[in-house]
This record gives C-alpha cells, structure tokens and sequence, in this order.
C-alpha cells in the first residue's frame, strides 16, 4: 500500500457504496493477470509458519530464522500482547466506521499525508485499492497526533490505540532484537532503526465488494519498512501471500501476530531476509477489519546491508541509501510485478 498517496476523489469506499455502484469503477479495475482469481494457490495445504515464543530460545530463534528466509511472514503466539486489548480495539474500529460520514471525516487524511481518515488510495501500480483506513502515528513523540488525527469518537478508540500500540510496541522491540540475534548481529543492530522508529498504527476496513471479483482489498505489493505487526480477525481469509510465484491464502491462528519483513531489513540483512509481496482480497459478503502496525526508521536513518554479513564471498547486494530517498524513489517507480527494493540493488 502506499503512504499518503489518497483516493483519487479523496472518497471513502463506504461513501461510494451509499450510491450503490453497479458497476465497479474503472480505477479499481486490476491489470489482467494480477486480479484476485489469478494465480491463487489453496489446494497445496502450504501454510505459513507459526512460532511459539515459549519455545527455548535457541529453537524458537532458529524458527525465525527459517520464516524470515524462506517466507518473509509468520505468525507468533505467545506473544506477550494481552488479546483482549486487541478485541476491544477491533470492536471500536467497527464503532468508528458506522459512525456518520460527517463525524468521520473529521478526521479525514489531508492531501499528501498518510495519517487520517479515508479511502487508503492506491496501490503501487496506480490501481485503487478497495480499502477504509484509518492511520495514527504511535511514535515517535513529535509525530503523535493525537488531537488532531486519533479520533475523539467512539469513546476509549484513543485509550486502546494508545494500550494497543504500547503492547504490540513492547513485542516488537523484542522482535528487533531477535531478528538481529537470528543474523548473527548484536542484538541491538536495529536499534537506530527501531528504538526511535516511526510507529504508525491502522485501523483498516475492508467493506464488502459487490465487484470482489475484479478488484483487492490491496493491490500486491511488498512493505517498504522494517517490519509490519498485522492481526487479522481469528479465521478469517483475506490477507494473500506470494509463495513461489502463486497467491496463498493466510489462516489467522486464533490471538496470532502476523509478522511480515519489509524492504528495510531486506536490505539491512543483505538479501537473506525476505520482504514478500502480499495482497489482501475484498468479499461480496464479509466484510473486516484488520489492524496493521508498521515499523519504519526515521526518514534520516541510513539503510544498508550490515558489515558483518559481507565478505568476499558475500559482497553487499544493495547500495546505501537514506529511507526518505527509498521512499521517494519506491513513490516514482509504479512498475508492476517487480520487488521495489530491488532498486536498491547495486
Ligand atoms: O490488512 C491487511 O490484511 C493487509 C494490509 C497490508 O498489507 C498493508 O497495509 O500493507
Ligand atoms: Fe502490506
């Protein structure tokens, strides 16, 4: 998905259902080849891997290693992150969604920023993406938004944002450190990339789609940032990831974490890490809300493949760069099919 980018009539999707479309609107159109019915992948019984964080340390960070090399996605349990938080959180974002357009657009994103409320926009290839977003920045200090982009309305949305984002933030300072851990690298090698990180939390609703056939949720894409922290609602389908060169559907575990790596740590772990493309389908009679919180470094922060892991035998597959440069440069290559990072790729 990419940030800031708005819907072309800055309208919501639920606003354009009140009109009741019958036809789908060219712009959610996605290109032949890249629709929700191709190259899907459900009869393998391939799934992604689970790990337990009550596994012995060593076992458990070797099961991270395995997932971030051979998927770039995994679900977590035991995670730390009381569930019921989330479950409350989840219940007001529903809340917040059936509240009246004028109260909601409020909050509405303005032109140019990714915090707000609104129609999240488009994907990388310039399609729209049949997405309501909700985006509140966690971290760091200066970029909390609370007055002017956490709603006020329904009543305890900001006390859970707030409760939510300190709990899935505490396991993702451990998550950091275990990733570096698993490289080889000293824990703290993500600190700069982390310890101040940009947090940014979303409240994404994915409203039903009398066209579920011809357009997605979101567009294939990878993320551009460290990690993503994503929890789906137990058992439902939606969220597709790219194994192999087929779509697969993901099975939320019952109070999992999904993880995904993003082209951040890609780059930082020279390669072996892996940032994969996912999508999320949209259905004609469910709809959902998932919560997605993203971990980026400050725009400053150099990214660049870490000096321990390189050698003659391993010499470094992408060039340094600043993040606010990777996402400029990500924002102006709109070509499909291709992994962004790669052109960071010396
Ligand atoms: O909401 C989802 O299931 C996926 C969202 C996603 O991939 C994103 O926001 O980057
Ligand atoms: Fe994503």
């Amino acid at each position: 998905m990419e940030e800031g980018s708005g819907d072309e009539k800055g309208q919501a999707i639920q606003e354009l259902l009140k009109s009741c479309p019958k036809t789908v609107p060219q712009r959610f159109v996605q290109p032949d080849g890249y629709g929700p019915r191709d190259r899907r992948c459900t009869t393998l019984g391939l799934e992604i891997p689970v790990i337990d964080m009550l596994h012995d340390r060593s076992t458990m960070l070797r099961e991270l290693k395995e997932a971030c090399q051979d998927w770039g996605f995994f679900q977590v349990v035991n995670h730390g992150v009381d569930m019921e938080v989330v479950r409350n959180l989840r219940r007001l974002a529903y809340e917040f969604y059936v509240m009246p357009s004028q109260e909601k657009r409020k909050w509405r994103r303005k032109t140019g920023e990714s915090a707000g409320y609104g129609a999240f926009g488009k994907s990388s290839d310039g399609t729209s993406d049949w997405v309501d977003t909700l985006c509140m920045y966690l971290s760091p200090e200066s970029a909390r938004n609370v007055e002017t982009v956490w709603p006020d309305k329904p009543e305890l949305l900001r006390v859970y944002v707030d409760e939510a984002g300190k709990q899935i933030g505490e396991y993702a300072q451990k998550l950091a450190a275990d990733l570096s851990e698993s490289l080889g690298l000293p824990r703290d090698h993500f600190k700069e990339v982390l310890a101040d990180s940009v947090a940014s939390l979303r409240l994404n609703l994915y409203p039903l789609c009398p066209f579920a056939d011809r357009v997605l949720g979101v567009g294939a894409h990878s993320d551009m940032d460290t990690f993503t922290i994503l929890i789906e609602e137990s058992e439902k389908e939606g969220l597709e990831v790219l194994k192999n060169g087929l779509w697969l559907p993901v099975k939320p575990v019952r109070d999992g974490l999904i993880v995904n790596i993003g082209d951040v740590t890609q780059a930082s772990s020279n390669g072996k890490y892996k940032s994969q493309g996912h999508r999320a389908l949209v259905f004609e009679h469910s709809e959902r809300v998932s919560i997605v919180v993203n971990y980026s470094p400050l725009p400053g922060v150099s990214i660049c493949p870490a000096q321990e892991l390189l050698s003659s035998s391993h010499p470094a597959m992408y060039r340094q760069s600043s993040y606010a440069d990777y996402i400029d440069l990500c924002q102006a290559d709109k070509s499909l099919g291709r992994d962004r990072v790669d052109s960071l790729l010396c």
